[in-house]
Parts: structure tokens; C-alpha cells; sequence
């Protein structure tokens, strides 16, 4: 029966982008932020436990990247009591959530994509104003979230049929997947909507109930996605939305006995706490707690002497700084091949130029970095590199007026050596580097020499490169002759290799086992 249901979901198509250069279009969009201005400026809004709104011990403001100044909204700090009430109630709604029929989540997931499609302006709105993503990259990850509905709704089908065994003669043996229990999500604030998402969405299509805690940079692209999630027939129970300070929702929602599942996207210090901090068991805990925990990435791009050099530098450029650099997924070391390294170089330097520095909300190429402490942090690795590497581009401070944020000038170092920091940290920002290969087979090595393994570009039109490249370059996303961004929800099952963490594979084929445990049921007649 439920495979009837999902062969009635099928055909799949990725939601498609905005087309900003219609005049029409790019008014919508303007429409958006005054409309998303007027509704929600200066609000403060709630926690969500137990299906209720609810307030914290105070509130906190959310601040404009692009402008500092501009307070956009508050939100609450929630205590350790409501944390309790949290996990309990999460607890509570499990027991109902958890006999749900697979084929009723999957309408709610349905329904949402329907809710979000007619909203992807105001949605696209909200987060260039939390978190300085242009108009494109906002756009784009809106649409993932539409995506990761339509595929989720599909997962939770196709997972509900359980999977055949090897028969035997006197038995009948099923192997069916049973949900884990409460499952705390905690995300970063560089994909405020569609990270948060997947993740919930992976607990809440397994039969888990949900702790949504976003970050405090980009709350309210979270809290519209559980309100919308709710319009669509999610009961208010099966999540509670959490904000408030790392002190409280931080390492105590980590040790909470109640936790059964802790799934983390964000940096390799705190994924690594994480790990750590939840293999403790404790007191009247009855589970070993599982983590999934997608972390950093320090991404190469490989360009061979006999790739397309343009299309490799539009590529880079793309990638590299694309939402200024800040994606785990980011280009950040470009390897070349000695005999087209000047030519592409140049290419990407003249590229990279053109850039322009500006307001997210205008649809500027390169916005702010998330804080100031993150462009001075940046600028630490800017200044260090100044010494050691050659700098061609950058390492400034663009003039954006007297707007207060992090802008920082898309930067291009050359010459960089492998056992730079230049070349080993996530920096988090515009910055790339570019370093010099005997031939791409060296590339690859230097490629692989970095304990992160998230994303990589490779560039050839010979087969046999290609061949070795699928082989041997140590990352969970490899993209042949194309950027190393823009994973799609259902084709490009995203997660990496060695300290980019737990390769648990959001958006892919495999993704819902991880919210699972398996119950083999052997019956005798
Ligand atoms: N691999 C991926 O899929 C992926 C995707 C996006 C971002 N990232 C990574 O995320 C990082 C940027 O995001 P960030 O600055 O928000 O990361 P972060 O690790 O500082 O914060 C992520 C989340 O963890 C919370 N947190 C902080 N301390 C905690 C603690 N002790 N216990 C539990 N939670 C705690 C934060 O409040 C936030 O919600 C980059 O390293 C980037 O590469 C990875
Ligand atoms: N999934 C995104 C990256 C998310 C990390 O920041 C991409 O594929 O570019």
C-alpha cells in the first residue's frame, strides 16, 4: 500500500530559482522586505514548548549583518526550567508522533511545500535581513527547503516499507524501522532555513519528536519554518523551538538525560564537544546517545592542464566567494597545474575584481560577514598571510559608507604553501588561496592533505584523471567540472570526510537511517 503512495508522489523536480533580472520579479522581492519589515520589526517573539508560547527570563535582539545598527527583532532566553518542560513534553508528543501513519507525515511535508512556495519571498526576505545572503543565495536555499519537503515526504514512504531479508524456510522475518525518541537539533546560522530543516525533518519523517534550537543570529528564519510546519498539520507538540544563550541550551541540552539523538551542523570545535560530551551516560539515562554532527570544510579546487581554464575560474569565483566565502561548502584552496596556474590565476583575479561589495538587501555580489569579530578574525589570517604568501587581491576593508558591519574585500593569496594556516584552517570568509602543483596527480595529494573532506571541484576533460580523481580525493562531495556549492536536497546527499564530521548525508538515500534503530521480528507459525 505505502509503495502505492509513493509511486503517487513521483516524479520529483528541484524547485526552481527566481529569475532577479525580471524587473517584475525583483520588485516582488523589494515588496518582500518592506511587507516582512512591517510585520515583524521590533516584535519579540515567543519559545514554543508544550504547544504553547511561551516567554524566558528576557530577550535578546537580532541585529541587522549589514548594518548593525538596525535592531530587527527579540527573542527569548529560555531557561534550564523551560529547557526540562521541553524535553519533556518532546517526550510526551513522542508517544503520539511515533504511531503517526507515514503516509499523514508525509502530507504535513507536502502541505508545508505547498505553504512555502507561495511564501519564498518574505522567507528569502527574512533571512538576507538575519544573516546578509543576497537575494540569489537566499532564494536558493529557500528552495532547498521546498526540496527538502517534497523529498522527506518521499523518505518517510519509502522507509516505512522496511527492507527484505534473506528468507528461510520455517520463519517469517521482517526487518522494520522503529523511530529513536527525542531528537535535539541545533544549527548554524549560515543556512538559518534549510540546515535547521533537514535536520528536523530527518527526525520528525523517522517518527521522532524535535528540540529545534537555531542560532541566535538567525532565529526567525527558524521560528516562521515551525509556524509554517504547524499551518501544514504538524502537531504543536512534536516541536519545541528553543532560543537563548549557549549556557543553558548548549551543553545542558547535550547531557540531557531525555535526549535520545543529538544532531549538529556547525564548527568542528563545538561538533567535537558535542561527540565527546554526549557518549557520557548519564543518570537515568537508559540509551546510548547517537550524534550525527556535519562540521567544517576546507575545500579545494583541482585544475588540470587540460580543463576548460574559464570555466574552471567562473567556477571558483562562484564558489569561493558566493555569501562571502561563509559556506562549509566554499571554495577555499584552488590547486593547479603548474602550466596553467599564472593563466588561471589571472583569470580569477580579473573575476574576483569585479565584484562589487555592498548591501545583501540590494542585491549586492559580496555582503558582510556575519559579525565584526568574524571579519577581525579573518583579518588575523589576512595579516599573517601578508608574510608568508603573496598577496594579489584584497586584504582590506571595502568602503560601504558609514554602514556598520563585517565587509571584508574578497582576497586572493597566491603562492600559498600547504603547511600555511592559509592553507589548512577554515576561515570562514572571502578569502582563497592558491597554490602550485607538478602535475595533477601532486594536485591531488595536496588536495587530500587537509583533516577536513566536505566538498571538492575537479577540473579535466581527460577520463582517466577524472577516473583517479572519483578514486582517490578524500571528501563526501566531489563535483567534476562544476563548482563545488549548491548541493541539491535528493541528488547531492551532502556530507563529508574526516573532521567535516559524521558523513550522515542530509538530503541522500541513507539519511533517514541515522533517526532510526531496526527491529527484526522472526515469527514461527
Ligand atoms: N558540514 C555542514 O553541513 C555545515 C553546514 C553549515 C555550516 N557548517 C559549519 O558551521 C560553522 C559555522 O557555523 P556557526 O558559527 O554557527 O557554528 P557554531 O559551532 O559556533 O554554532 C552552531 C550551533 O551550535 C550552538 N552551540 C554553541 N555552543 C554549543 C555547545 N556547547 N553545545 C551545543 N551547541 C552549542 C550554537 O548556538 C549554534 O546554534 C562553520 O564551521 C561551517 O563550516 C557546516
Ligand atoms: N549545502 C550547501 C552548503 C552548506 C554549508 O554551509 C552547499 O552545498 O553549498
Amino acid at each position: 500500500m505505502t509503495t502505492t503512495h509513493l509511486e503517487g508522489l513521483l516524479p520529483f523536480e528541484h524547485e526552481p530559482y527566481h529569475t532577479f533580472q525580471d524587473e517584475a520579479v525583483a520588485a516582488r522581492q523589494r515588496d518582500a522586505f518592506r511587507a516582512v519589515r512591517e510585520a515583524y520589526a521590533g516584535r519579540t517573539f515567543p519559545l514554543i514548548v508544550a504547544g504553547q508560547d511561551a516567554q524566558g527570563s528576557g530577550t535578546f535582539a537580532v541585529r541587522n549583518p549589514a548594518d548593525t545598527r538596525e535592531t530587527l527583532w527579540h527573542f527569548q532566553n529560555a531557561t534550564p526550567a523551560q529547557l526540562n518542560e521541553a524535553v519533556a513534553a518532546a517526550q510526551a508528543a513522542f508517544l503520539e508522533w511515533r504511531r503517526t501513519e507515514p503516509l499523514q507525515r508525509a502530507s504535513i511535508f507536502k502541505r508545508a511545500a505547498e505553504l512555502l512556495r507561495a511564501r519564498r519571498m518574505e522567507f528569502n526576505a527574512v533571512m538576507t535581513l538575519e544573516n546578509g545572503k543576497n537575494w540569489a543565495e537566499a532564494d536558493g536555499e529557500v528552495a532547498e527547503s521546498v526540496d527538502h519537503f517534497e523529498v522527506f515526504a518521499r523518505e518517510t514512504l519509502r522507509w516505512a516499507q522496511g527492507k527484505a531479508v534473506y528468507p528461510m524456510p520455517d520463519e517469517h522475518v521482517t526487518t522494520m524501522y522503529e523511530p529513536l525518541g527525542v531528537v535535539a537539533c541545533i544549527s548554524p546560522w549560515n543556512f538559518p532555513s534549510a540546515i535547521p530543516l533537514g535536520m528536523a525533518l530527518g527526525a520528525l519523517a523517522a517518527g521522532n519528536t524535535v528540540l529545534w534550537k537555531p542560532a541566535g543570529e538567525t532565529p526567525l528564519s527558524s521560528y516562521l519554518m515551525v509556524q509554517l510546519l504547524f499551518e501544514a498539520g504538524l502537531p504543536r507538540n512534536a516541536v519545541q523551538f528553543l532560543t537563548g544563550t549557549d549556557d543553558v541550551l548548549g551543553d545542558p541540552l547535550v547531557d540531557h538525560p531525555g535526549v535520545r539523538m543529538i544532531a549538529f551542523t556547525g564548527s568542528k570545535e563545538i561538533g567535537c564537544r558535542i561527540y565527546e560530551r554526549a557518549a557520557r551516560v548519564q543518570p537515568g539515562q537508559r540509551w546510548l546517545k547517537r550524534v550525527i554532527a556535519e562540521m567544517g570544510g576546507k575545500d579545494p579546487t583541482v585544475v588540470c592542464a587540460d580543463a576548460d581554464i574559464e570555466a574552471a575560474a567562473t567556477g571558483i569565483v562562484q564558489a569561493a566567494f558566493g555569501y562571502s566565502g561563509q559556506k562549509c561548502s566554499a571554495c577555499s584552496r584552488v590547486i593547479a597545474e603548474d602550466s596553467v596556474y599564472d593563466d588561471l590565476l589571472a583569470r580569477v583575479t580579473e573575476k574576483t575584481r569585479a565584484l562589487k561589495v555592498g548591501l545583501p538587501e540590494e542585491n549586492a555580489a559580496v555582503g558582510p560577514v556575519i559579525h565584526q569579530g568574524s571579519a577581525d578574525r579573518i583579518a588575523q589570517f589576512v595579516e599573517a598571510g601578508r608574510t608568508t604568501a603573496r598577496l594579489v587581491l584584497g586584504g582590506d576593508t571595502p568602503d560601504t559608507g558609514d554602514r556598520v558591519g563585517g565587509y571584508v574585500s574578497p582576497t586572493l593569496f597566491a603562492d600559498v604553501d600547504p603547511a600555511d594556516p592559509l592553507f589548512q584552517q577554515e576561515i570562514f570568509g572571502p578569502v582563497l588561496t592558491f597554490t602550485r602543483a607538478r602535475d595533477w596527480e601532486h594536485a591531488i595529494e595536496l588536495a587530500n592533505d587537509s583533516e577536513y573532506g566536505l566538498t571538492a571541484a575537479f577540473y579535466s576533460r581527460d577520463p582517466h584523471k577524472i577516473a583517479v580523481a572519483r578514486r582517490d580525493m578524500h571528501v563526501g562531495n566531489l563535483y567534476i567540472n562544476r563548482k563545488c556549492t549548491g548541493a541539491l536536497s535528493g541528488t547531492h546527499a551532502f556530507g563529508g570526510y574526516g573532521m567535516s564530521g559524521t558523513n550522515a548525508k542530509v538530503g541522500g538515500p541513507d539519511y533517514l537511517f541515522w533517526f532510526l534503530q531496526t527491529k527484526t521480528v522472526a515469527q514461527r507459525y
